[in-house]
């Protein structure tokens, strides 16, 4: 069950049987035979339980890390058998944005945001920027349609995981990438900024024409905004399918044995000193 094979020029990603490690670095294959091509400005939405390998297929895409096998193109080119000079450059069309940032610390959030404009600037102006941010106003916008406007000049330290992510997002937005690779972006966000955030990088994505590939636990938002449902588990991929043909009794074996044993004790069973958290 894997997408419609498409004009192989066309397309921002071709991966044909593709098995692959997770970037930590385990002996076992994180993803195995996975048959997957994107077109531009094609969204989808990835989804399966916990350990399926979202994260791992996200990083090969961003060519983090070099498939143990089959055939993986990123915008018509085997980015593995490019120079390095070149894959970095190949590199700069796509943008992943993790689940969890990595953002200095110390660094306010307008010099974080505008990070994301680092290919695009020579070193000198990159050094610049660093003590005085270039345009500042680019990074506001961006904040701003995040709902974190006012959040400018806040150092990134002093910021919550939620407003944290929305500003890793916020880079995605000033980077020039046309492959828009999204990791969980609303693990920390409360139902209506998981609305903006989405909608956002949907709209995005659309006024680019950049491939979204948006890896969600929340399967109803992944349903509402998705056209293109893509079902991970095991590593291997599961379903690829128009949201249209995804039923319920599929969602429910995705999730088959993700739910806590019918035997598992309540949560009012258990003994006070647990429902506090107290170590024994
Ligand atoms: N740091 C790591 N080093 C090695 N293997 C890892 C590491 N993190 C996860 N794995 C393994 O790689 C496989 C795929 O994990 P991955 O993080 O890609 O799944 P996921 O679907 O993104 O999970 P989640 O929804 O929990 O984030 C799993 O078997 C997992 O145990």
């Amino acid at each position: 069950m894997s997408s419609t094979p498409r004009a192989a020029a066309a397309l921002v990603y071709r991966l044909d049987g593709v098995d692959a490690h997770h970037a930590g670095g385990t002996r076992a294959l994180a993803l195995r035979g996975i048959t997957l091509h994107v077109a531009p400005g094609e969204q989808l939405a990835l989804i399966g339980p916990s350990g399926a390998g979202k994260t791992t297929l996200l990083a090969t895409l961003a060519c983090a890390h070099r498939p143990e096998a089959g055939t993986f193109e990123a915008f018509g080119t085997d980015p593995w058998a490019l120079a390095e000079r070149e894959r970095h450059r190949l590199r700069a069309r796509l943008f992943l944005a993790p689940q969890t940032p990595p953002l200095p610390p110390r660094q306010r959030v307008v010099t974080a945001v505008l990070a994301a404009r680092l290919p695009q600037w020579n070193l000198w102006q990159a050094l610049v920027s660093l003590v005085k941010p270039r345009d500042p106003e680019a990074a506001y916008r961006a904040l701003a349609r995040f709902n974190l406007g006012e959040k400018l000049y806040a150092r990134v330290d002093r910021l919550s995981g939620g407003e944290r992510q929305r500003c890793g997002l916020a880079r995605l937005l000033l980077s020039n990438a046309q492959a828009l690779l999204v990791d969980e972006p609303l693990s920390a966000l409360d139902p209506a900024l998981s609305q903006l955030t989405l909608t956002t990088l949907q709209q995005e994505a659309s006024a680019r024409n950049a491939a979204l590939v948006c890896s969600l636990h929340q399967v109803d938002l992944a349903l509402a905004h998705f056209n293109r449902i893509v079902a991970l588990k095991d590593g291997r991929l599961v379903f690829d399918l128009p949201r249209a043909q995804v039923t319920q009794a599929m969602i429910d074996a995705l999730y088959l044995n993700e739910q806590p044993p019918a035997n598992a004790p309540r949560e009012d069973d258990l003994p006070a000193k647990l429902a506090v958290g107290a170590c024994l």
